[in-house]
């Protein structure tokens, strides 16, 4: 997973599932270490022995995390800049780290204003500069709306996936403003048809994509074969 991305969508829309193939995919990777904020408790759980690091409903806990994850960034910069070097190459060795955060409207629409600010800062500058140096963001909500999806957040988002919405300006909430007008919007998605979003990468325009469902008992398969290849249990 090389890319920041956010999923959002109504509820029961399928954002679960379609995080979960990213997860998947880190979680297989030998060289990824996943860390997790799960606002909901349950959703990121199943993920929970392949996961360095789970913090549930704390803000304090997942400001930390945030925090963590920016001093490596920060660290890996300065190695960089200390070798003269502006990528990172396979042979450096240094391990994949995913930081997944479902739901995202619990920590940036967080009631008290000093820690909602202070989240949302720390978010933004990870996922505005992760990317470079090995890093990635994977965040869900099922409200998509500015309060929640700050647009300074959102447009640094490489990958948008947006499932069934309620409304057109939440379609554009995920994608970008203006999609829906070109005839992009999520709100036209069938709400019996779970699972399907518009999916749309850097530079290109959304695509009809459908999850791949996996079940709970599939995830824990993935999970041990993850520790497997990883070399042992994390938690
Ligand atoms: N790709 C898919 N194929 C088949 N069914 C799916 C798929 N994706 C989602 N579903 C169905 O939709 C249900 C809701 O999916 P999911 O839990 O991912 O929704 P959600 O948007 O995360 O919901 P919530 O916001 O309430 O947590 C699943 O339990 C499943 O029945």
């Amino acid at each position: 997973m090389g890319r920041n991305a956010i999923v959002g969508g109504e509820p029961e829309a399928g954002k679960s599932v379609a995080m979960s193939s990213f997860l998947a995919a880190a979680c297989l990777d030998p060289a990824a270490d996943i860390f997790a904020i799960d606002a909901k408790r349950v959703e990121l759980s199943l993920w929970r022995h392949r996961l360095s690091a789970f913090v549930t409903t704390s803000i304090d806990d997942a400001i930390a995390l945030v925090e963590t994850l920016i001093s490596d960034m920060d660290d890996r910069y300065e190695k960089l800049e200390s070798d003269g070097l502006r990528n990172v190459t396979p042979d450096m060795g240094w391990r994949t780290k995913i930081l997944a955060i479902d739901e995202l409207r619990f920590f940036t629409a967080y009631p008290e204003k000093r820690s909602r600010d202070k989240f949302n800062l720390l978010l933004i500058d990870l996922v505005a500069r992760c990317r470079a140096v090995g890093m990635a963001v994977l965040a869900g909500t099922q409200r998509p709306s500015s309060d929640v999806v700050p647009t300074s957040l959102r447009d640094i988002m490489g990958l948008r996936w947006a499932m069934r919405c309620a409304t057109r300006d939440a379609s554009d909430t995920i994608l970008g403003a203006g999609w829906a007008t070109e005839g992009y919007s999520a709100a036209n998605i069938d709400a019996a048809d779970r699972g399907i979003g518009l999916l749309l990468a850097e530079g290109g325009v959304p695509m009809r994509l459908k999850s791949a469902w996996l079940s709970d008992q599939e995830i824990a398969r993935i999970v041990a074969r993850g520790i497997e290849c990883k070399g042992g249990a994390m938690t």
